[in-house]
């Protein structure tokens, strides 16, 4: 199967950005260009300071940019000269009309799929790479059929990305497997054969999966389900450890031994974040309710329920611990984005522990090693999926005051003054801090939430510190949690 010559990839994301980064690397001989909407993203793109923070993926960047890998504005001639198109637009939860709060937003893959229709001609392939509705490669054929000049030809794939943040270019480099659907017709074959052989440039041939459409979109959302219900069903088990006197982390790592159960993604939390686990989830929840399968978006459901009580019951934990009020008692909140090594903070949990805290009169300082002070403060005032609405940014949430909230560019600074700190981030960096010098400089007692279960506890003691860690079995000075 001979290579393409041009790839172009519709949004330069998280995951356009990174992934045609690595079919650049590895396909010297195929020229690919990623291309978006947003002046902004591009310039940042084709600059030294990337949009994503990414470990390794400067150098991956810097390799290819301006030999084989392109950043442009250039929507439509890009896309008329490419053979495959991929498209890794926002497929963002919907935040009003049908569905919202819970189906797919699919404007801007609608929006992608026109714009191909305008300027298309020749044959080619679509690649949806955003997460998408099961059928929705249906719906697109029907809107590149109507739309398009008569001597457009095409197949659409389905080839979901499941890189995840802080780990996309190992990910990336050597995925557990690389996922494409496409139709069972000649055509279909031939095209899913030509981007197998794009990936079989690096990735063995056997991590290659082939199935049908239906079958890789829904594998995507099933994903991202089973992984985020190990974290629920671990968080879940959490407050019933701290009810029994057991300790979470032992028990998930006796259970993970057994092959059938497996180690990964066993780690309590406060909550699992990120763009992709609720959103899709919500989105998998949509579809079987509009199915009539009440009973399984009912079981789904209960993945989502279960972290947002988690969230909940870390901010009851905190306030109940510090003598049932934190009103204008400063607390420093240690991590900020959704998981360590990345400055994303998309559904982040602290965004959720923040505004409990706030809400309850509280005074945060904030410190994040990747994050932005102006992301912080946008995030806390934003409305429930806005974040992927780029319109939303106009439409902030009232009653979060900017006063009650300090940005700190040290940990120490963030600690200094606070009756507590709370670990939302598992940044390796809050493990080698002094903690006889943070003790020092907190108000007493010093209390140390850790929601990521990240620091030595018995050593935190010893210091002085009151300490809470998720599922670990209570300090006797931590009061039994109650629900208010
Ligand atoms: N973030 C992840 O780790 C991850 C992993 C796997 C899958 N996904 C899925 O991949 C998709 C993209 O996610 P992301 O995190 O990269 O999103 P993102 O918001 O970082 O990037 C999407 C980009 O698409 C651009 N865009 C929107 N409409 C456009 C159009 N018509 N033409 C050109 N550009 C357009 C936006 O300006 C934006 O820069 C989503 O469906 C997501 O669920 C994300
Ligand atoms: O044992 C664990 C593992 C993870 N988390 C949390 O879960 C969230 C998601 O983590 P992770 O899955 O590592 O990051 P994502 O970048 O969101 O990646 C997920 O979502 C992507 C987008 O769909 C998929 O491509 C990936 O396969 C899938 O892992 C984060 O808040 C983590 O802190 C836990 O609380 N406990």
């Amino acid at each position: 199967m001979s290579l393409p010559g041009k790839i172009v990839c519709i949004g330069a994301g998280y995951v356009g950005g990174p992934t045609m980064a690595m079919i650049a690397k590895n396909c010297p001989m195929i020229q690919v260009t990623v291309v978006d909407i947003s002046q902004p993203r591009i310039d940042a793109w084709n600059s030294d300071d990337l949009p994503i923070y990414e470990p390794g993926l400067d150098e991956v960047v810097k390799a290819c940019r301006g030999k084989n890998l392109f950043f442009s504005t250039d929507v439509d001639t890009c896309v008329a000269e490419a053979d495959i198109i991929f498209v890794s637009v926002n497929t963002p939860t919907k935040t009003k009309g049908i569905g919202a709060g819970m189906a797919a937003d699919l404007t801007y893959w609608e929006s992608a799929a026109r714009g191909i229709a305008r300027v298309s001609k020749g044959y080619k392939i679509i690649v949806e790479k955003s997460t998408v509705p099961v059928k929705t490669a249906e719906a697109v054929e029907k809107v590149l059929t109507s739309c398009a000049d008569s001597f457009f030809t095409f197949d659409v794939l389905s080839n979901p990305e499941f890189l995840a943040e802080g780990t996309a270019i190992s990910d990336l480099a050597k995925p557990d497997r690389v996922l494409i659907g496409g139709k069972e017709s000649d055509s279909g074959r031939k095209a899913v054969a030509c981007l197998a052989s794009v990936y079989q440039q690096w990735v063995p041939k056997e991590n290659v999966v082939c199935s049908n459409l239906w079958s890789a979109e829904l594998t995507k959302l099933a994903a991202n389900a089973v992984l985020a219900q190990r974290i629920s069903s671990m968080n879940s088990l959490s407050a019933l450890c701290e009810a029994t006197g057991a300790d979470v982390q032992q028990v998930g790592y006796a259970i993970g031994m057994d092959t059938r159960i497996g180690s990964k993604f066993l780690n309590a939390s406060v909550g699992f974040g990120g763009s992709c686990f609720q959103k899709d989830i919500l989105n998998l929840v949509y579809i079987c309710d509009s199915m009539g399968l009440k009973e399984v978006a009912e079981y789904w459901r209960q993945v989502i329920v279960m972290n947002d009580y988690q969230k909940t019951r870390f901010v009851h934990r905190m306030i109940s611990t510090m003598f049932n009020t934190v009103s204008n008692k400063k607390i420093g909140i240690l991590g900020f984005a959704f998981k360590k090594d990345t400055g994303d903070t998309r559904e982040t949990p602290a965004i959720d522990v923040c505004r409990g805290l706030l809400t309850d009169g509280a005074k945060l300082d904030i410190y994040d090693p990747k994050v932005k002070e102006d992301l912080i403060r946008s995030e806390l005032q934003l409305g429930k999926f806005e974040w992927d609405h780029p319109q939303a940014y106009a439409n902030r949430v009232a009653g979060i005051k900017d006063e009650s909230i300090n940005v700190s560019s040290s940990a120490m600074d963030a600690a200094r003054d606070s009756h507590g700190i709370a670990i939302l981030t598992e940044w390796d960096e809050f493990k080698a801090l002094d903690y006889e010098e943070v003790f020092k400089v907190m108000v007493k007692p010093a209390f140390i939430f850790d929601g990521r279960n990240l620091l030595d506890h018995n050593a935190l003691r010893k210091i002085g510190f009151v300490v809470y860690g998720i599922g670990k079995p209570l300090d006797p000075f931590v009061t039994e949690h109650k629900e208010t």
